[in-house]
């Protein structure tokens, strides 16, 4: 019994991953049928109760139920993973909606800056949650990989790998090392929203210091203790490891996240067209937030030409969202770039953003710097909300109430006839820019809603009715993206691929949703909605000669949608390319037979013999 392990063989646990099937599923625990028990030598080593998976995951339930935080459902939650990933899949999928918020924003940003802290102590070889990346070991990077590989069963190479730097988490600044959190927080929410095979995901943190004291000065922290490089070395480091992961994997996705703006465009700019991969803060943001404002633009009751946005921040995420909006004004109501482009204002820490401000622009804020405001400067947002008089307001700040009750009320009497829209969209709940409850009691109910992190529904006081804010985070995009990406395998993804799937989104809402005039489909449903999006995705990229898949290429083509046109995608897609995306999105395990079955069969381990039969 030298393989013996407690793990269910699974990403957080490839180490252990050899052995016969029987011994990797032995952590189904209670659920292990008694012939196994005995073959494995664990009789009366587990209570006599013999379960099924719907048992434990009542038992997992009521755990998680009993803690009092929501740190400590994430540290459970993170527990469980580790021992039982089916389990823990079945109990996310099953309670996407109150469980989304722990293993996602807003609870993974705590997570993240007690990261060293609640760090388990289950480690390699029994656990293994992704890479590690040293900045002092980069010229190692092939060792680093080579260890990686003799930790995963054979063909179960990463498709998909979510990679940050850790400079910019949520918008809580320079967390390190820490910022490991959101890797396997997202590829979490890719397994669970978009069916990913978790034993394929790769998070991967690039350990290269911390400009943060605090994380410098902690005793328990994790991650090397020097500050960030300079931008020289950074790039040469950073490019050193994805060439290494590159080369190792060709077809796998890598998703950019959560690196400081300076460096974001940069990555993006210099690895686009080269490799499989995508700036989730960028572009799944514009995705996101395009799919949710074509709703809104479309219920606002002004014509979408008349609307005048004004973004509140100027990063990464502003940037992209904007330029992704901008697209849409072109394709879809043929307004000149020159005139869309002229639809956007955007504030910063220093005023709004003009060409004749006096500093010097930051190059990604070049674009949008206003050239029309004559001698007209604006220090902050009241002012600048005053001489732009927007019918929208998109928060991408980080600043906390950035968008005052003062703020609010004003907007709300600028736009008497249309519905204002206002997106805070900051990320977790304490940097939004506004609450849901503010948005709604200072423009009369009136607004179109959506931020970042999830908010409460409301209650109309007079009226009794409950409305649903919207969420526009990139939970809805990357998924999908990455899904259609590893599918289709094109050679690189284009914005026209990104945009049809922010159509997508806009149109896989219900008629239910609809009505209620909702912006964005409920959570509960993001399985159902990931796939058409994935779909859509899939239909593009073949669309646009560049997938390399030639059974997706084939089922397209056999299966074409006509109005789109590869300049101008509509987010349609065939139902053939749907139920073949449905078919790939993996399950948790039913029941042990299943779970047993889907293991991978190792050489030289005896299976143990199971009886198909034995009641469970
Ligand atoms: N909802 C989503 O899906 C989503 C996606 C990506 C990013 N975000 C959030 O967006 C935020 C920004 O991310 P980023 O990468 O662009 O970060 P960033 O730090 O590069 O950008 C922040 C911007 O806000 C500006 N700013 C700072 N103080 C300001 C002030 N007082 N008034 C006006 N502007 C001010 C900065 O000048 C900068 O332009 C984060 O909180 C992040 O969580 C949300
Ligand atoms: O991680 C999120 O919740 C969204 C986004 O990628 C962010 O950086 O805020
Ligand atoms: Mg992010």
């Amino acid at each position: 019994m030298d393989n013996t392990t407690t793990d269910s063989g699974t990403s957080s646990a490839r180490r252990s991953r050899s052995g016969s099937p029987d011994l990797i599923a032995s952590n189904a625990g209670t659920a292990l049928p008694y012939a196994t028990r005995s073959a494995l030598h664990l009789k009366g080593l587990v209570p006599s109760g013999v379960e099924n998976f719907a048992v434990q995951e009542q038992r997992a339930l009521e755990q998680l139920n009993m803690k009092s935080t929501n740190l400590e459902k994430y540290i459970f939650l993170s527990w469980l993973r580790s021992t039982n990933i089916n389990l823990f899949y079945r109990l996310v999928l099953h309670n996407l909606k109150a469980i989304a918020p722990v293993i996602y924003t807003p609870t993974v940003g705590q997570a993240c800056q007690e990261y060293s802290h609640i760090y388990p102590f289950l480690a390699p070889p029994n656990a293994v949650d992704g890479l590690y990346i040293s900045l002092n070991e980069v010229e190692n990077i092939g060792e680093i990989i080579q260890n990686y590989k003799e930790s995963t069963a054979e063909g179960e190479e990463p498709e998909i790998t979510v990679i940050t730097d850790g400079s910019r988490i949520l918008g809580l600044g320079d967390l390190g090392m820490n910022g490991m959190g959101i890797p396997v927080g997202k590829l979490q929410l890719y397994v669970a929203a978009a069916g990913l095979n978790p034993d394929r995901c790769l998070p991967i943190v690039l350990d290269f210091g911390t400009d943060t004291e605090k994380y410098l000065q902690d005793p328990l922290y994790l991650g090397i203790r020097q500050r960030r490089p300079k931008d020289g070395a950074f790039y040469t480091a950073a490019n050193r490891v994805i060439e290494a992961l590159h080369s190792a994997f060709p077809k796998m996705f890598i998703q950019f996240e959560d690196f400081s703006t300076d460096h974001a465009f940069g990555l993006l700019d210099h690895w686009r067209e080269k490799a499989l991969c995508f700036n989730d803060d960028i572009q799944g943001t514009g995705c996101v937030v395009l799919g949710g404002f074509i709703s809104a633009v479309s219920q606002a009751g002004i014509p979408a030409k008349d609307q005048r946005i004004l973004f509140v921040g100027a990063g990464s995420a502003g940037v992209g969202v904007a330029k992704q909006l901008v697209d849409y004004f072109i394709i879809e109501h043929n307004i000149p770039e020159e005139k869309a482009k002229a639809m956007f204002w955007f504030v910063d820490s220093r005023g709004m953003i003009t060409a004749n401000r006096g500093d010097k622009l930051a190059q990604h804020k070049v674009y949008f710097a206003r050239q029309d405001n004559g001698d007209t400067q604006c220090n902050s947002l009241e002012e600048t909300l005053e001489y732009v008089r927007p019918t929208a307001l998109v928060g991408l700040s980080t600043i906390y109430k950035a968008f005052s009750e003062k703020i609010l009320t004003r907007l709300n009497e600028m736009n008497p006839t249309a519905r204002p829209i206002v997106f805070p969209l900051s990320n977790p709940d304490t940097k939004a820019e506004c609450t849901f409850e503010e948005a709604m009691r200072c423009t009369n109910n009136r607004v179109l809603f959506a931020s970042g992190t999830a908010f409460p529904e409301y209650t109309i006081p007079e009226t009794n009715n409950v409305v649903v804010p919207g969420q526009a985070n990139n939970l809805y995009c990357f998924p999908p993206i990455g899904l259609g990406a590893v599918l289709s395998k094109p050679e690189w993804i284009t914005d026209t691929m990104i945009f049809a799937v922010a159509k997508a989104l806009a149109n896989s809402l219900s008629e239910d949703e609809k009505s209620l005039g909702e912006l964005y489909p409920r959570i509960e449903r993001v399985r159902e909605t990931s796939a058409q999006l994935a779909a859509a995705f899939v239909h593009q990229a073949v669309r646009e000669g560049l997938a390399r898949d030639d059974k997706w290429v084939a089922l397209v083509k056999a299966n074409p949608t006509t109005s789109a046109t590869s300049q101008s995608p509509d987010g349609t897609f065939s139902m053939a390319v749907l139920n073949e995306v449905q078919k790939y999105m993996w399950l948790p395990a039913e029941n042990y037979e299943q779970l047993r079955n889907s293991l991978p069969h190792y050489h030289h381990h005896p299976t143990v013999p199971y009886s198909g039969s034995e009641k469970l």
